[in-house]
């Protein structure tokens, strides 16, 4: 399994006593495969995301990233961990203003001489990939929410990640939209091999997905049938 969460219990301070967030959450996502958690607000959604992402240490439980235990890892071996094999594409794209959209993905690798020139095709490729290539030279601005999404897309997966978590992509598009980013996360799934993990609140397209979880209070429930 390249994303293993296995018995994580989260809890977070609450007055005089603990929340708990997440309690005995176990979830494997293969290679190649784009698993949907859906659940209601405050269900514990975010929390999960931020555990497989190493931002967060769980109270209890393992997350295995990769082959990677990542509980014995120091903070900097999980800081390496998270950015050369895992890619977060949160809600907001949070895009930097100044920067065209093949630059906002050059970003993401610190390096200079020939590695920039393999870094800027390879940035070139992914914007190609989600359908933007007439768009490289854009900056922020001059692109649709939509647009932003993608490029926000292809940015988290210029490291190559084996993992990609992704919050909530759609819930600012509308439906077609949605529908079109949706499919995109799926071929790119595909293409790219990553363990996917959608976390979402919204309950259309999911048939465009591998299989769905659902989220109530901290508990995730046996996957409900495959949606393919
Ligand atoms: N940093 C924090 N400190 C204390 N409690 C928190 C913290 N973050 C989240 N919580 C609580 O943990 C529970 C789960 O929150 P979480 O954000 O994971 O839910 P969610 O399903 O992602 O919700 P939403 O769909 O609204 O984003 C909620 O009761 C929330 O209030």
């Amino acid at each position: 399994m390249t994303l293993l969460l296995d018995d994580i219990t989260l809890t977070y301070p609450d007055g005089r006593g603990r929340l708990t967030a997440l309690d005995r959450v176990s979830l494997d996502a293969p290679a190649g495969s784009l698993t949907a958690v859906v659940g209601p607000s405050g269900s514990g959604k975010s929390s999960l995301l931020a555990v497989a992402a190493t931002l967060v240490t769980p109270d209890s439980g393992r997350v295995v990233v990769d082959g990677t235990d990542t509980g014995g890892l120091t903070p900097a071996a999980q800081a390496a961990l998270r950015r050369e094999r895992i890619g977060i594409v949160f809600q907001q794209p949070n895009l930097l203003p100044s920067l065209t959209a093949a630059e906002q993905l050059q970003v993401m690798t610190h390096v200079s001489g020939r590695a920039a020139r393999t870094a800027r095709d390879r940035a070139l490729g992914l914007l190609d990939a989600v359908g933007l290539a007439d768009e490289a030279g854009r900056r922020p601005h001059q692109l649709s929410g939509g647009q932003r999404q993608r490029v926000n897309i292809a940015r988290a997966l210029m490291n190559e990640p084996a993992v990609l978590l992704v919050d909530e992509p759609t819930s600012a598009l509308d439906h077609e939209r949605g529908a079109a980013v949706l499919d995109l996360l799926v071929r790119l799934t595909r293409e790219r091999s990553t363990a996917t993990v959608l976390v979402t609140h919204d309950r259309t397209h999911l048939e465009r997905t591998d299989r769905t979880v659902t989220m109530t209070d901290g508990r995730l429930a046996p996957v409900l049938a495959p949606s393919r």
